[in-house]
């Protein structure tokens, strides 16, 4: 689908802009050696916010989610959750790790666990939720994403689509207070997009807050409160999608529009 296709207004109810962001970065600087990956990275998330990042290819939108959960250090600058500078080791790290969900493009699953393993052991290891209890919770997500009748498979035996609501289920038993998606579509064939897109939507419409990194521009239409354009490792532009996609400021976001928004 391109943005064209599906012209309607966000479906999530917008967060209610009241009290303090969940999520904040003040002046985040990240370097790969010489390549200044990311450069005066300032961006708020509010509770039950949808903020979804786009941007040409290596601009910098997969090291700004990463950075998020502290997979990718940041050389300077502060991030914090909740109020909190994330923690950088320990307890507090694996307790960060848990409030921020994180899905990946790759499933990121244990092939040699059960679906049903793979959601029910990070509760109970990082949590020490009973195995009942934690097996009880695991199956009320694995329904809630339409692949409850897959349990006692193993990851290989789903198909990406079916491997990537198990990897949403796994994030969500956790309790995250932000979901953290990193192109979670672009390893699917095209007739799995959408499942994984309308379990990510419905999770919007309920309030969780979520940083989408995304080429998927009908999503960022429909789900979206808030788009965040990337180009060389800077936010560029940011504004709601109605108006960011029908009246694009910059010349960076009005080209990369163009080639995408062709058909
Ligand atoms: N671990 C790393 N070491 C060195 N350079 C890296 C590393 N990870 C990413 N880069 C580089 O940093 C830049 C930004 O990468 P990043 O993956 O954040 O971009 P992106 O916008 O997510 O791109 P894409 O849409 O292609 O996934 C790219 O030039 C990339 O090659």
């Amino acid at each position: 689908m391109t943005a064209r296709d599906d012209a309607s207004a966000p479906s999530a109810a917008p967060p209610d802009g009241t009290g303090e962001p969940l999520v904040v970065l003040s002046d985040v600087q990240k370097y790969f050696g010489e390549l200044h990956v990311l450069q005066d990275i300032n961006l708020s998330v509010a509770h039950g916010e949808v903020v979804v990042v786009i941007g040409p290819s290596g601009s910098g939108k997969s090291t700004l989610c990463r950075a998020i959960n502290r997979l990718e250090p940041i050389d300077s600058g502060v991030i914090t959750l909740d109020g909190q500078p994330l923690p950088a080791e320990g307890k507090a790290l694996a307790r960060l790790r848990a409030d921020v969900g994180m899905v990946f493009q790759a499933f990121n699953l244990f092939a040699h666990k059960t679906v049903l393993q793979n959601v029910m052991l990070g509760p109970m290891k990082a949590k020490n939720v009973k195995k009942s209890e934690a097996e009880a919770d695991a199956m009320r997500l694995l329904e809630r994403v339409g692949v409850a009748n897959q349990a006692q498979k193993l990851p290989a035996q789903l198909s990406g689509g079916q491997q990537q609501r198990v990897a949403i289920a796994r994030a969500l038993a956790m309790k995250p207070k932000v979901m953290l998606f990193d192109e979670p579509t672009s390893a699917l064939d095209p007739e799995m997009i959408n499942e994984v897109l309308d379990v990510m939507t419905d999770l919007a419409k309920e309030g969780m807050t979520m940083v989408v990194v995304t080429h998927e521009m009908g999503f960022a239409r429909k789900a979206a409160h808030r788009v965040v354009f990337m180009d060389d490792g800077r936010i560029v532009e940011e504004a709601e999608p109605e108006e960011f996609f029908s009246r694009p400021k910059s010349d960076r976001a009005k080209d990369f529009l163009s080639k995408i928004l062709t058909h």
